[in-house]
């Protein structure tokens, strides 16, 4: 077998952790500023409630207000009793206003940055920012369909892949597997890597237009072509069937839980009995109190597509409701993972 032109099982000599952190982290600092903004945490000491009674009293959606309690209940700011949000000690010293030690001045002058603002729109509205009537906003997917806009967001996943995907790939044991599905593939990054590090697969990078062609020139620099094939479509719409092992990377947290519902359907639908899903991504624990890199990236997933960082028990809900078994979760790096489940 030819090996590729590029070593995609290399890993890099020094660790990149802290730069990836600041990129994920960013929009954290934004959703905490939001709540301080409405006080939310001095109404939450005077009226414990569940995640229900918050989104009922302030005119929250259900998928926002879960993405900022989780960040609440990361940092310890606020605990779940049963399905009961309280304020902890240090939320009701530092948080509540009437306490001498309340920091909520110190955010004020930071209410007007554009992210924080958005934040209250994409809790009440529940769409993401740019999403909620503006016409000349921005629209993610709808960018996706512009060459310019997909080619720098594509080298985006790509640079940021290339260091998550040769670590999944050491990870997987792919032994008795033939053929990988990359769903929403990017650049072909995974589908790549994990060709070279498991040299009996081949593999098919998913993705829609302008994408395809974006990864079928960057597979081809490469030199992964004779194994790695573009095929362009509509997830949404179905998928090939003749793949043993499908991906999702980085694709399911895009989207909310009606539409990763629909993915993991067609995935099964799609795959062999037996059949092999990955879904690689970053994942909040199951009892949902962190990790604190996870809870504070979903913060930026929540406002700027459909989706959030899901937990591993709500993945395993989800994939045994579409009729896979699912497995336990792994580590990767920079916070990253990925499950493995198992079609009935
Ligand atoms: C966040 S990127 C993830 C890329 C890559 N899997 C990774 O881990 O870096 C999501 C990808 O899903 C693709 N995508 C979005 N909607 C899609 C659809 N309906 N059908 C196929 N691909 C889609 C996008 O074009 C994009 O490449």
């Amino acid at each position: 077998m030819v090996p590729f032109m590029t070593d995609l099982t290399a890993s890099p000599v020094t660790d990149p952790l802290s730069i990836y952190r600041y990129r994920d982290g960013l929009y954290a600092v934004d959703l905490v500023t939001a709540a301080l903004s409405l006080d939310f945490f001095t109404w939450l000491a005077a009226h414990p409630s569940t995640l229900a009674e918050i989104c009922v009293h302030h005119g929250f959606k259900e998928r926002p207000a879960d993405v900022m309690m989780t960040l609440f209940v990361t940092n310890s700011w606020v605990r779940c009793n049963g399905s009961t949000f309280h304020l902890t000690p240090t939320g009701q010293e530092h948080l509540c206003s009437g306490s001498e030690w309340f920091l909520g001045p110190y955010y004020a002058s930071l209410h007007d940055r554009p992210i924080a603002r958005d934040f209250i729109q994409v809790l009440r509205t529940g769409k993401p920012a740019g999403w909620s009537g503006d016409k000349a906003a921005f629209d993610w997917h709808k960018a996706m369909e512009q060459e310019d806009f997909a080619r720098s967001f594509t080298a985006a996943m790509d640079c940021r892949g290339r260091y998550l995907a040769q670590a999944l790939a050491k990870k997987l044991d792919l032994t008795g597997r033939n053929r990988l599905l990359d769903i929403g593939a990017g650049s072909g990054i995974y589908a790549c890597s994990i060709a070279a590090q498991h040299p009996h697969l081949s593999a098919v990078v998913f993705d829609q237009a302008p994408v395809d062609r974006i990864a079928g020139k960057l597979i081809t620099e490469r030199g992964c072509a004779d194994r790695v094939t573009v095929t362009t479509g509509n997830m949404f719409d179905g998928l090939p069937t003749d793949c043993d092992v499908h991906l999702f990377s980085n694709v399911l947290h895009d989207w909310d839980v009606n539409e990763v519902r629909q993915l993991l359907a067609i995935s099964h639908a799609s795959l062999p009995p037996g059949g092999l899903l990955i879904i690689h991504d970053a994942f909040i624990n199951a009892d949902k109190t962190g990790p604190l890199h996870v809870a504070e990236y979903s913060c930026l997933l929540m406002h700027s597509t459909q989706g959030k960082c899901y937990s591993t028990g709500e993945y395993a809900a989800l994939l045994t409701e579409a009729g896979f078994t699912p497995g336990e979760y792994q580590d990767t790096v920079v916070g990253r993972g990925f499950m493995l489940a198992t079609r009935g």
